[in-house]
């Protein structure tokens, strides 16, 4: 495949926001993984994706779930609830996590709010971050499942999209009664 032929950032109907943030973040170029995953993505198409560390994954499903939020927010009236669920299968991913978005959301934090909730914090203590309504949380299984059932938060039918991030561990875990309590 020809370099020429690759798909730019700025070629992928992208937010002007998204497009300033990867620009500070100073990618010049989709990875292969981005560049495959974000058309699919940006149309709501079902992507189980595998790449070696540092090949850009985060990016490749955040940007996505960025401009999806933002593009439904240009219609008036549309119920701010819970949208993406990004899981993760620890705390420190999900601080890794929570950052790459908080770059990429550098410009539209207002309209794309993202709240990390993996850490070991109290339940109680985490409580006003779900109370704030993001459209994004990133979570462990254990933890969002907790928060479900402490009724802190609602996922209902607002929920559209599911990012299961490092899917192997987190299905290696001992994960898999919580995960079928959160997605079934
Ligand atoms: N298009 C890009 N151009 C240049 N750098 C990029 C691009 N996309 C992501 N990066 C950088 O590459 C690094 C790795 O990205 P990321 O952590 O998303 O990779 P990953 O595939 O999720 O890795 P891991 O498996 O370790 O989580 C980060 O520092 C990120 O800022």
């Amino acid at each position: 495949e020809m370099a020429s032929e690759r798909l730019d950032f700025h070629e992928m109907g992208l937010d002007d926001r998204l497009l300033k943030a990867v620009a500070d973040l100073g990618w010049s170029k989709p990875t292969l993984i981005q560049e495959k995953a974000i058309p699919l993505g940006l149309d709501g198409k079902d992507i189980l994706a595998r790449a070696r560390t540092g090949s850009g994954k985060t990016a490749a499903y955040g940007i996505p779930v960025i401009q999806r939020i933002l593009a439904s927010k240009q219609v008036i009236g549309v119920t701010q609830d819970v949208r993406a669920l990004i899981l993760v299968p620890t705390k420190e991913l999900g601080q890794q996590v929570q950052l790459m978005m908080r770059q990429l959301t550098a410009y539209c934090s207002r309209d794309v709010r993202v709240a990390d909730i993996s850490s070991k914090a109290d339940l109680s203590t985490q409580r006003p971050i779900l109370m704030e309504k993001p459209d994004v949380v990133v979570g462990t299984p254990s933890r969002v499942l907790a928060h479900l059932n402490a009724q802190n938060l609602v996922l209902h039918s607002s929920l559209e999209m599911l990012v299961v991030d490092e899917a192997d561990l987190i299905f290696s875990f001992g994960f898999e009664s919580d995960l079928k309590n959160l997605l079934w």
